[in-house]
């Protein structure tokens, strides 16, 4: 329970509006127990009138009598009547604050759980899956949401209007109050226990509903895959199997749940035979009258609601705790890396020293004592076998992660020093898995700037060798592309995505493999550009073809995460090493 104690500052906040909401809970029931008092005295009422209405049998005062009585009688229709519309104002009040400020918390805390997301590092989203960020800001929040709103609405609720009724009914005759309530117990211990049945049961449902639903979601993400390869019949047997499974928990929670009501109805009646028949002999005894039994009635029905509301009351409390400490558990991850100071304009000279990179997860090290040198306007190609470390490298230049040993310069200053957002503005980077945003073409290749400038996105295109591509489109630059782009080609994303690099005008720009579905020809002309646009700037070419980095001013040729050869293409293919052979071999295969 104590991590619902990280909501109280929005308690706080929202001070002004729950207190208010207090106190129309406690105003709303008030009006809500009053009516049982008023019904007393009409019921009292038709007694002694009745009495009256014999005594002057045969005279003509009688007509009289009965017009008092029948007019009497209306009153106290209306009075009852007046009493349930305060009582419904009130509790209309009473959502109004308390429901309202649930929904505004909720808001906040979804805000801050997204903006938190977006501070944190690449280690965290590479160990959480996207499936569980969702559900924490979406499914926990709302769990969390119906603690601040209905749980404390009823919470509150339960204890007014027992302490009310409870206080109401001994305040007439506490024996036949001891009597009357003696079900009460019997009824909260079982309701407790069938609750805790049916919260174990609603848990295997929430459990099932999740595997089914990220079974679906994969399902459509894959669904070319699973048609191309014909096996839709197979992912029809699978779903109807955890479909089942899900019919099967939810329906052992309606059999629960049908024992449930019955059993609360049946206690509740019980009670109401036992303030009958205890309140028959104690009129007859003369300590009460027939009114008090109506009044009893209706306060043991009243009771029914914070009896029942108390277990359910206890289980949002419980859920809600439960989604918090999940959430706690991602508020409370902090970033593993901490931000520098230095916001200054880059130069563009880097310098790598001893830099070394262990993915702790796998234990694999990417990047193994690797040193290097760009000065500013010059080009480096980093080229090497898949899995070589040539990602990692290029993460490690952007500071996606911190190095277990060895440093990044920038213009001499070691990349920790430099706060991460300014470092991160100045490189154009061109990742080697295209991202575009289910938006307009121009959005997408403006997306790093904070206003769309038409004439840069055509200008960047231009340079990206897809203005062409995208003016044949019917909508040109506002053409839409779907999740992920989808109406886009290989060659037409990646492209995009340079230009999306290129509108920055970066003094730093890193491409990894990202021309690899660009044929030769376009490949050139976009060579071509890049080297007017970055004539005094810095370019880290990340590739696999020889023919994309061959006119680098210096060549790395990286094997498992270390420099195998360095030097020009000239010099490498003089060296006749693994740059000569990889040279070869795609000669051969260009023939
Ligand atoms: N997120 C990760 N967690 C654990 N290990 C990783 C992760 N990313 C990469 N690796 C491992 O680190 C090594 C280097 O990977 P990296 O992606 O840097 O290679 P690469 O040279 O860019 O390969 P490619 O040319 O195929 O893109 C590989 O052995 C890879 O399995």
């Amino acid at each position: 329970m104590k991590e619902l104690a990280y909501l109280n500052k929005y308690f706080y906040k929202y001070r002004w509006k729950l207190i208010p909401g207090v106190l129309f809970v406690i105003i709303s029931n008030y009006f809500g127990i009053l009516p049982a008092k008023v019904i007393r005295e009409a019921f009292d009422l038709v007694k002694e009138n009745i009495d009256l209405y014999r005594l002057y049998d045969g005279f003509d005062r009688q007509d009289l009598v009965y017009q008092v009585f029948g007019s009497s009688l209306l009153f106290f229709g209306f009075v009852v009547l007046v009493l349930a519309l305060l009582r419904g104002i009130f509790l209309f009040f009473m959502r109004q604050t308390i429901i309202l400020t649930s929904r505004h918390i909720e808001y906040d805390l979804k805000n801050e759980i997204y903006n938190h997301y977006q501070q944190l590092d690449f280690a965290f989203f590479r160990k959480n899956n996207t499936g569980d960020m969702m559900n924490r800001a979406t499914e926990d929040v709302n769990q969390v949401r119906n603690y601040l709103g209905p749980a404390i609405m009823y919470a509150i609720n339960t204890v007014v209007l027992s302490i009310m009724v409870i206080y109401a009914m001994y305040d007439v005759n506490p024996k036949l109050a001891t009597y009357s309530l003696l079900p009460i117990p019997i009824l909260s211990v079982i309701i407790l226990f069938v609750n805790k049945i049916i919260n174990q049961r609603s848990e295997k449902i929430q459990r099932q509903l999740s595997v089914l639903s990220s079974f679906v979601q994969e399902t459509f993400s894959g669904i070319r895959v699973i048609k191309t390869y014909t096996r839709e019949q197979q992912k029809m047997d699978v779903f109807a199997k955890e479909s089942n499974l899900y019919n099967k928990v939810s329906l052992d929670l309606v059999r629960v749940q049908a024992i449930f009501f019955p059993l609360i109805i049946f206690l509740i009646g019980f009670s109401t035979i036992i303030t009958v028949y205890v309140g028959g002999i104690e009129v007859n005894n003369g300590t009460i009258t027939a009114g008090n039994i109506a009044e009893f009635i209706l306060y043991v029905n009243q009771l029914t609601f914070p009896a029942m509301s108390l277990a359910w009351v206890t289980s949002l409390f419980q859920r809600a705790a439960a989604s918090q400490k999940r959430i706690n558990e991602f508020l409370k991850t902090r970033s593993e890396i901490p931000d520098g100071q230095i916001a200054e304009p880059l130069q563009g000279n880097i310098t790598v020293k001893n830099l070394s990179f262990t993915y702790p997860e796998t234990g694999i090290k990417a990047i193994d004592n690797l040193s290097f040198h760009i000065a500013k306007g010059k080009t480096l190609a980093i080229i090497g076998k898949t899995g070589s470390g040539k990602s990692t490298l290029a993460n490690l230049l952007l500071r996606m992660y911190d190095a277990d040993s060895g440093t990044v310069y920038y213009d001499d200053k070691p990349v920790q020093q430099l706060q991460t957002e300014s470092l991160r503005a100045q490189i154009g980077f061109v990742p080697q898995q295209v991202f575009l945003f289910s938006d307009t073409i121009a959005n997408n290749i403006a997306f790093g700037m904070d206003t769309l400038v038409m004439d840069k996105a055509e200008q960047a295109a231009k340079d990206a060798a897809v203005y062409e591509n995208i003016v044949g489109f019917e909508n040109g630059f506002l053409t839409a592309i779907g999740e992920r782009g989808i109406t886009l080609s290989g060659g037409q994303k990646q492209r995009v995505s340079i230009a999306r690099a290129l509108i920055k005008d970066p003094e730093i720009l890193i491409f990894d493999d990202c021309l690899s579905a660009v044929d030769t020809k376009t490949e050139e002309e976009i060579l071509r550009n890049l080297g007017r646009i970055m004539k005094d700037k810095t370019t880290i070419f990340i590739a696999h073809r020889i023919s994309t980095i061959k006119n680098a001013d210096h060549i790395l040729v990286l094997d498992d995460g270390k420099i195998i050869e360095e030097g020009t293409h000239e010099e490498l293919l003089a060296k006749g090493g693994d740059y000569f052979e990889l040279h070869e071999k795609q000669l051969l295969e260009s023939d």
